[in-house]
């Protein structure tokens, strides 16, 4: 586990590769400018935060990223190709999956079953395999099936497989959407405030699971407005306010900004 508030670990961060770059991206809603020329990466294996008050564009950078909203100009790359005219299925082909602010799971199947569904918007079997239970449709199946249960271990409700998911906690159902995304099998998870309705021991349970993600070779981008859970978990942070990026750094740095410190209190930064 890096530690990321040391110069050296800053250095090593900055060597490794490009994943996902933002560049100069603009996206106007009507007269509203969600995001004003917008530019930052995201670094392979890294755990970037994005942060800003409420309304800062967060959600919609987010959905920028993922396909949801076409920048009105600038671009994202990911792995190098731009991402901009291409559509949301393409993206997750491509290696972004992300998971929803508000809870979105097939709660009529069982815990299993929606990492499945995860899993087959990767699966390379065809229709036919699939209505005739060819050898080749099984061998996939089962292999999908080991696969899910990997990542229901990862994410700590192995042993709550058959449940359905309704029938989960608040906090496993999080758990689940991490592994449902996982599923895909992205290059890239974005976690959209995963701690909202957390309790300060479930926050903790989360950051540990957000870093085993990150150990197991993903790269992580996070929205979060828990800055405790924020800064503890992160190794670089960009912050938004006004659809600007207005700070971009360690946690470290990021704590000590001064335009950041205005921002969160909502005083002017001269005046402050
Ligand atoms: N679909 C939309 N149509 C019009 N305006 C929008 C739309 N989505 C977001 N906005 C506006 O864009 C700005 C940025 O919103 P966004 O949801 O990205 O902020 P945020 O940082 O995610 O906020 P929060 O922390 O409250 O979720 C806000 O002024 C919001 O009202």
């Amino acid at each position: 586990m890096p530690d990321t508030t040391t110069d050296a670990t800053a250095d090593t961060v900055t060597a490794t590769k490009a994943l996902l770059e933002v560049d100069h991206v603009t996206l106007k809603f009507g007269g509203l400018t969600a995001l004003d020329d917008v530019s930052f990466e995201i670094r392979e294996g890294e755990i970037l935060g994005l942060i800003g008050p409420n309304g800062a564009g967060k959600t919609t950078c987010f959905n920028v990223m993922t396909g949801v909203y076409r920048p009105t100009s600038g671009q994202v790359r990911f792995d190098g190709t731009p991402l901009t005219k291409m559509k949301r299925y393409k993206i997750t082909k491509l290696g972004i999956a992300r998971t929803f602010q508000n809870i979105r799971l097939f709660k009529s199947m069982t815990v299993i079953e929606n990492v499945l569904v995860g899993a087959d918007a990767h699966s390379k079997v065809g229709f036919w395999d699939a209505l005739l239970r060819t050898p080749r449709y099984r061998r996939t199946e089962g292999e999908a099936r080991a696969r899910a249960a990997e990542l229901l271990e990862l994410v700590g409700i192995k042993a709550r497989h058959d449940e359905l998911a309704s029938n989960l906690s608040y906090g496993d159902q999080r758990r689940l959407e991490i592994a449902r995304a996982m599923a895909t099998g992205p290059k890239l998870l974005c976690l959209d405030e995963p701690a909202a309705g957390f309790n300060p021991a479930e926050k903790v349970k989360l950051m540990e699971l957000i870093r085993k993600v990150r150990d197991a070779g993903y790269t992580v981008l996070l929205i979060e407005h828990d800055m405790r859970l924020v800064m503890g978990v992160t190794d670089r942070i960009v912050v938004l306010e006004f659809g600007q990026k207005i700070a971009e750094g360690t946690p470290a740095e990021i704590r000590d900004n001064p335009a950041v410190i205005a921002a969160y209190l909502g005083v002017d930064e001269d005046a402050s």
